[in-house]
């Protein structure tokens, strides 16, 4: 039986110009207000035993989303079935008295929870201990740093034995003996075969913690499933998002114009070779993969051969140049075939070390001090790189550990 199934789950908000027109709203009896749509259509499952990461930028629904699956919030649509006992870290703090101590705090969330006084009395101990507040449980919440807020918060939620436990980001504000401590307390509730739903900004958290993600972008699913395929798609948004905009080398000829039989030299066509057809519009490699692509090239025949080269740039979705070379550089003619003037290379990688991205070729027509350039092609020949492991970084470096001498 799942812990948590979602079934085309939404949740909308009212959203009102100023503060003044949810009071004019009761007064008037108009709407005064857009409703605003946080999360649409969103369907999951999660089994016992399994750690769901949730990703997504800012404001993409998923503190919508987590507030849902803890039943501090119901949805405006759809249908969340539960199974077990939740308990949740949300916002930091969420469910605490300011003006009540810690101790006070930990019969109160105990209570929120389901617990008997009895059962309180015999957990208090415990939950300060793992805590380790120590006198501090005395004094007043308010008085607290944001990492003893947390420290308070987890010890509560976790002493609770939920079935299923909803954590947000919260655990990156502990310090690192507290976040190692409470780590080891979730993986021990997954071992238990609990469910658990973790939301983090730290992507190299998520792909090593959960076994299956849900990234949400606009407070929809754009991907879901196994946990370091879905980091890698997201992680190929984040870049796009963050690229920078990169000037280009200024040409001696227009290479806009569109009449290229008016050039000196130029591209015909660039293609990826021997790739395996996917369902994806993007062609995918896997890390090691070999790595083949085909330049095809015209001149005019004033021009000579050993004055036509080729360069080749790899560019990762984000700006990143991950390698460039050129026949120049190499020493490499290019080819030619029945006209002495079409000419062509193919450019290949045997293995290709790169890591997970979102890449395209920059491929230039240049002359032999490489500063000429005849003709070029931008963002062109698309594709994706997909790796097994959890490396992190542009590309795989062979290496080894020994022992220090
Ligand atoms: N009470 C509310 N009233 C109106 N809009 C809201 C409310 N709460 C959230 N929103 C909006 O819903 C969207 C999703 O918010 P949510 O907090 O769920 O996103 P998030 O992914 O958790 O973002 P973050 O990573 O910044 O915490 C945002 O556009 C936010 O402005």
């Amino acid at each position: 039986m799942s812990a948590l199934i979602a079934t085309d789950l939404a949740k909308a908000y009212r959203r009102y110009q100023k503060p003044i027109d949810s009071l004019k709203e009761l007064v008037f009896r108009r709407q005064y207000h857009e409703q605003f749509w946080a999360l649409k259509g969103v369907s999951f499952r999660c089994e016992p035993g399994e750690v769901l990461g949730i990703v997504g930028d800012n404001g993409a629904g998923k503190s919508s989303l987590l507030k849902l699956l803890a039943g501090t919030m119901q949805p405006t649509q759809g249908e969340l079935i539960v199974n077990g006992r939740v308990s949740a870290i949300l916002e930091l703090g969420s469910g605490f008295h300011p003006d009540f101590t810690g101790l006070e705090n930990i019969h109160l969330g105990c209570a929120m929870l389901g617990l008997s006084a009895e059962q309180i009395a015999a957990k208090v101990d415990d939950i300060i201990d793992f805590s380790e507040l120590a006198d501090f449980i005395y004094q007043p919440v308010k008085t607290y740093s944001s990492g003893m807020f947390v420290r308070l918060a987890f010890s509560v939620v976790t002493s609770v034995d939920p079935d299923i436990l909803v954590v947000d980001e919260a655990l990156s504000v502990g310090d690192q003996h507290f976040q190692k401590k409470s780590m080891d307390r979730m993986m021990a509730f997954k071992d238990q075969g609990k469910a658990l739903v973790f939301c983090s900004h730290s992507l190299y958290h998520v792909k090593e913690l959960c076994k299956r993600a849900i990234w949400l972008d606009k407070g929809v699913i754009q991907a879901q499933g196994n946990s370091g395929e879905v980091i890698d798609q997201y992680n190929d948004h984040v870049r796009m998002q963050n690229r920078v905009s990169v000037v280009k080398p200024v040409q001696s000829e227009s290479i806009e114009k569109t009449d290229k039989s008016q050039l000196t030299a130029y591209l015909v066509d660039a293609s990826l070779l021997r790739v395996k057809k996917t369902g994806d519009d993007v062609v995918i490699y896997r890390t090691g993969d070999a790595f083949r692509v085909k330049v095809m090239a015209h001149k005019q025949s004033s021009l000579a051969l050993e004055d036509v080269h080729i360069g080749i740039i790899i560019k990762r979705n984000d700006g990143v140049q991950c390698f460039g070379v050129s026949t120049v550089l190499d020493n490499v003619a290019l080819f030619t075939g029945e006209d002495k003037n079409d000419l062509g290379v193919v450019y290949e990688i045997p293995e290709l070390t790169l890591l997970s991205g979102h890449y395209s070729l920059e491929i230039w027509l240049i002359d032999t001090t490489s500063a000429h350039v005849y003709d070029s092609m931008q963002s062109c020949c698309e594709f994706k790189v997909r790796q097994t492991g959890t490396e992190v970084g542009v590309t795989y470096l062979e290496h080894q550990w020994s022992a220090p001498v």
